[in-house]
């Protein structure tokens, strides 16, 4: 259970979590909380403290003090207490799945499998790290015209400073350390602000941390509304550097904070092309787990969580001669999806908030006043929306270009793969999309056509496994994740030249 055992200390007398800072869990001066409703009861669940001004003022200067020291430790003494919290993480994924469960409505083993998967992410990303940061790079200067060998340059990786990581709600476990231990490794402090919904999940993830032995202030976790604290924190003068992971508030913060690197992955609308020589089978039941639901791929840690992923298909593209065998095949595995309550580990559960399930509601009703074909009856108690095929979807209609964020999902035929790569790259999004077809000549011309960060060939989008590069173009992000691209991005390159007054081939 969230909060007892070695996690009692999170909590206070009142019920409410406390927020992390210098290694110690505290009660905010505010005497104010946050509540966090459970989507199923669409009742408050946990609370969390409403942090200050103040407060995340004094971590910040935790956090810079705190990093100074951080960066002097040897790497290996990093590396060995990230794989003490990918221990902890994967030995209390109980708790931990509990709260996502609970918070996020999160099927039980989906959320189980985002603390394991959390885990190996910390310990892979604490070898990745001792690699790459083990190493640099040597130049002479000989190498370019007009100069001797008078000069040697060695340069190194050395970390940003302060890190500020924020996390969306729909893995508030996984995608809070897939920027935190990138951070650690690299030397840098970090500063959490977790999503509200999530919000007791990441503070038992950080106690993980706590537990590992982390020097005090290196780790803090402030909590509170993102649109009440969220400018103090982006604009902070101490924040070297922002992991943002959400949607267009991340295009709202670029735009207001100065001269610091940004990591941002934002919404998107992954196109799935399937052409006429496609394994239909295939391509169907890629299509449900992508786009709706899917038992856990351990391999690939492949869940979909109602659509409630950025790299969920957004928008099917099926050749016309094969649409009605497509959608048949979808239509038949969609029927066999459970819905209900996270607790008995449905395929389909409620969504995040009540204001989510309404701007779902929002493009179902506009596409059904635009003559959409429903191959289900549209269906909702609650935040709980059965899971929908819109086929015969038209680009005049919403849904064929704005993110559901939930188990509704767009079928436009088309005549074409240029018409369907035409489709996809008229988006603002750009994250990843996918081709289903047996010519892989054929798959790589279409990749490469596609203006997206990633494309699957012949499989669902998906981020993991968390070492593979992983990044949006476009309004779906800025720079690139992926545990090496992420350490590397949370570093600066420092050069040092070694001037000899002669050159170094003078002797002998
Ligand atoms: N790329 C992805 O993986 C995800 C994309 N999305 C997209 O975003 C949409 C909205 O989802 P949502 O979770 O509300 O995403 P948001 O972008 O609103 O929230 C993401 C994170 O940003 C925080 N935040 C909110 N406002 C600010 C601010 N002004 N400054 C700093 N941080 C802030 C949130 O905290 P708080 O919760 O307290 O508001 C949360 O931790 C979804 O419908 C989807 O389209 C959502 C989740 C994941
Ligand atoms: O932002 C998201 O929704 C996640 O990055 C998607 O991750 P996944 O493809 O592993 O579910």
């Amino acid at each position: 259970m969230a909060g007892t055992g070695v996690f009692a200390e999170l909590v206070d007398g009142d019920g409410v979590f406390k927020y992390y800072s210098y290694g110690e869990w505290k009660n905010s001066s505010s005497g104010k909380s946050v509540p966090i409703i459970n989507p199923t009861t669409r009742q408050p669940h946990f609370k969390v403290q409403a942090c200050t001004q103040e407060e995340v003022d004094k971590l910040m200067d935790e956090a810079k003090t705190a990093q100074k020291s951080w960066a002097k430790t040897p790497l290996w003494k990093r590396a060995e207490l990230l794989h003490k919290a990918a221990a902890l993480l994967k030995e209390h994924k109980v708790p931990i799945a509990d709260c996502l469960v609970k918070e996020i409505a999160k099927p039980a083993k989906d959320a189980a499998t985002e603390a394991v998967r959390s885990g190996d992410l910390v310990s892979y990303c604490a070898e990745e790290g001792v690699r790459i940061l083990g190493e640099g790079k040597f130049l002479v200067s000989d190498s370019f015209p007009g100069n001797e060998r008078t000069k040697y340059c060695l340069t190194s990786k050395i970390p940003l400073g302060v890190i500020l990581a924020i996390p969306p709600f729909n893995y508030p476990v996984n995608l809070a350390v897939s920027k935190i231990a990138p951070a650690l490794i690299a030397g840098n402090s970090i500063v959490l602000k977790p999503p509200t919904q999530g919000a007791v999940a990441a503070l038992h993830m950080v106690h993980c941390f706590h537990l590992a032995g982390f020097p005090e202030g290196l780790i803090s976790c402030v909590t509170g509304k993102g649109s009440e604290i969220g400018d103090f924190l982006t604009m902070h003068p101490i924040v070297n550097c922002i992991s943002f992971t959400g949607g267009d508030t991340g295009i709202a913060i670029s735009k207001k904070v100065g001269m610091i690197p940004l990591q941002m992955e934002l919404g998107g609308k992954d196109a799935c092309i399937i052409l006429e020589d496609a394994d239909l089978d295939l391509a169907a039941s890629n299509i449900v787990k992508g786009g709706f639901s899917y038992r856990q791929d351990k391999s690939l840690y492949v869940v979909s969580f109602c659509g409630q992923r950025c790299t969920a298909v957004k928008v099917v593209l099926v050749m016309e001669s094969v649409a009605n065998a497509l959608v048949e095949k979808v239509k038949a595995k969609v029927a066999k999806l459970t819905v209900g309550p996270p607790e008995d580990d449905c395929d389909i559960t409620p969504v995040v908030t009540e204001s989510s399930a309404n701007f779902i509601e929002g493009l179902v009703m506009d596409a059904k006043q635009k003559g959409a074909t429903f191959c289900q009856e549209y269906k909702r108690e609650g935040n709980l929306i059965w899971p929908l095929l819109l086929d015969n979807v038209r680009p005049d209609m919403r849904i064929a270009w704005e993110e559901p964020f939930g188990p509704v999902l767009p079928v436009i035929r088309i005549t074409s793969a240029e018409e369907g790569i035409h489709h996809c790259n008229a988006s603002n999004f750009g994250l990843q999309g996918c081709v289903f077809t047996r010519d892989i000549n054929k798959a790589i011309l279409i990749s490469d056509a596609m203006e997206t960060g990633t494309v699957q060939i012949n499989s669902a989008p998906a981020r993991g496994p968390d070492h593979f590069p992983f990044q949006g173009l476009k309004d779906s992000g800025i720079g690139s994740q992926g545990i090496t691209n992420s350490i590397n991005m949370m570093t600066k390159i420092k050069t040092t030249v070694i001037n000899l007054p002669t050159p170094s081939y003078t002797m002998g």
